[in-house]
């Protein structure tokens, strides 16, 4: 069994905050793993540093065997990635946005086409086929970043928060498209901040906390008998915060 995804040792500082403090993750081919964490834990951080989008401190991202930072091009060819606050192309149509994207990445004219034709239905965008992505609402750029990621067909998604926003029935549709992926070979790693999500999808998690990794493995493992809610809570501290700080708000 092949690893998707080795990160060892990753760093990254802005100025004196240490954001990612020395993550090393492995995730095996084949599995849909989960990444949650609170506010500001450093996931999105990680998962830059993974795709090659941001540049580490310290440490290394592998894709299959290939290093995002030494072998990019190799790396980049088999990953699909949803960023945080996607940048798009945005006074193109989100057919326009595929279009493009594909042929940057050299692929065939008509493949492209067919490919594009297929995510908008799925995703329910052919209906805003004139619409610019400016006009795009949020939870519709989740959508057509995530056609972007799978475009090309990679064998491993890394999507940063990929339901935020998403309503219900295009949330379903998302959780289709990505369990069918997994269960045709593909890898996945994505973060959210969704335990039930995570439950319903993943059958790994990484609990990550003030940028290390605080817990990893398979999901039964590291929940034990607790639902996920109860073990991140009891990882990451911090239960009655909110009601002893805002006593003053209840009557
Ligand atoms: N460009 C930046 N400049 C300065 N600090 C940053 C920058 N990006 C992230 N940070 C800091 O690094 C830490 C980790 O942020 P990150 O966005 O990775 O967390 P996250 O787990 O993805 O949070 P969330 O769940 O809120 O998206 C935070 O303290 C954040 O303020």
């Amino acid at each position: 069994m092949q690893t998707a995804l080795e990160l060892r040792g990753l760093t990254k500082r802005f100025g004196d905050k240490v954001a990612v403090d020395g993550i090393d993750l492995t995730v095996p081919q084949g599995s849909f793993y989960g990444l949650v964490g609170q506010n500001g834990a450093g996931k999105t951080t990680t998962l830059s540093m993974a795709v090659g989008l941001l540049r580490p401190d310290g440490g290394t991202a592998q894709i299959f065997g290939a290093d995002v930072w030494t072998a990019p091009d190799t790396a980049k060819a088999i990953v699909g990635v949803l960023p945080d606050g996607l940048a798009m192309p945005e006074r193109l149509t989100g057919r326009e946005v595929l279009t493009y994207l594909g042929l940057l990445r050299g692929m065939a004219k008509d493949v492209v086409a067919q490919r594009a034709a297929e995510l908008l239905e799925v995703l329910e965008l052919d209906t805003a086929e004139k619409a610019l992505v400016i006009e795009y609402s949020t939870g519709m750029r989740k959508k057509i970043g995530l056609a972007t990621a799978l475009l090309h067909a990679p064998r491993l998604l890394v999507l940063d928060e990929p339901f935020e926003a998403v309503d219900p029935v295009s949330a379903a549709t998302i959780k289709t498209i990505l369990r069918g992926f997994v269960a045709g070979g593909g890898s996945i790693v994505l973060s959210s901040h969704v335990m039930a999500l995570v439950e319903q999808l993943c059958d790994h998690v990484a609990v990550v906390d003030a940028g290390t990794v605080v817990a990893a493995g398979p999901l039964d493992q590291v929940r034990g008998t607790n639902t996920l809610e109860d073990t991140f809570v009891g990882l990451v501290g911090g239960q009655d915060k909110g009601i002893k700080e805002l006593s003053w708000l209840s009557k």
